[in-house]
């Protein structure tokens, strides 16, 4: 196996006397696609955000791309090739789509968000947003204000913000929270693209979406990993079935 692009070790992560994060440990080898499950509070979103660097462990370490990331501010991890999916209440909403990526470029580039009018006329920014629109199917709705973008759309553009920051490792947390039928099944298509070119950590409830795209799963309960492995070895777990997955009909449906 190739060597870890990520390597999480023994990290713990407390509020008050929960343990939100326990002692996890966890690697992220290059080019795969690994999705995060757990019930509600087994400390997934805890998790990326100590990835991100956006909340700081009580102890352990965090390795990316070979150098150890524990104490390194969020936005120094962003520009080593870590990037989060911005939420969709980051976005702003009065900006077309293509100044919102152009904005995150300008941004990634180490200029402050309050000469954000750079991003409007640089040829170099507006090219790289063009181009991330395009890798996420937007490339024709790049002048459409975010506020009349569909809800699917908007999940596809926070997408194609993160990728303006061209990062080596991609974390997802929950994209296809909120989408219908046709517009997830549109984001697992997307999905399945992106992930020949970055490697990505998915945090997904959708049973039916992680199954069809990861090469790897890892199990969290009470903030402990309780399984890592390829989808049938997950799927046929016992503890996992017992603790998590139960009867779901979509893990069976994609076999
Ligand atoms: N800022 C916080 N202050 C206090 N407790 C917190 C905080 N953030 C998370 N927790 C607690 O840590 C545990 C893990 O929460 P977390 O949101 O990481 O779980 P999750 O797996 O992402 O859940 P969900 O699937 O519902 O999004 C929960 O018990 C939660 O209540």
């Amino acid at each position: 196996m190739a060597s870890p692009l990520l390597r999480v070790e023994n990290l713990v992560r407390s509020f008050g006397g929960i343990k939100a994060t326990d002692n996890l440990s966890l690697d992220v080898v290059p080019g795969e696609l690994h999705a995060i499950i757990g019930p509600n509070g087994a400390g997934k979103t805890t998790l990326i955000s100590q990835l991100t660097g956006q909340l700081m462990p009580n102890s352990g370490a965090i390795h990316f791309a070979g150098r150890d990331v524990t104490a390194v501010p969020a936005y120094q991890r962003s520009r080593l090739g870590l990037a989060r999916s911005f939420q969709i209440t980051s976005l702003l909403k009065d900006f077309s789509a293509i100044d919102n990526v152009a904005i995150a470029a300008q941004a990634h580039d180490g200029h402050s968000f309050r000469f954000w009018g750079a991003a409007r006329k640089e040829k170099h920014l507006r090219d790289a947003a063009q181009a991330a629109l395009t890798r996420v199917g937007l490339g024709q709705r790049a002048n459409v204000l975010v506020s009349e973008l569909s809800h699917g759309e908007q999940r596809e553009l926070e997408l194609a913000v993160a990728l303006a920051t061209k990062p080596q490792l991609l974390l997802l947390d929950e994209p296809m929270a909120g989408l219908g039928v046709t517009e997830s099944a549109r984001m697992v298509a997307l999905l399945k693209e992106l992930r020949k070119e970055v490697t990505i950590v998915l945090v997904e409830h959708d049973m039916e979406a992680v199954f069809a795209l990861a090469d790897r799963i890892t199990v969290l309960v009470y903030g402990r990993v309780i399984a890592s492995g390829d989808p049938d070895a997950i799927r046929n777990n016992e503890e996992v079935k017992r603790a998590y997955l139960g009867d779901q009909h979509a893990v069976t449906r994609h076999g």
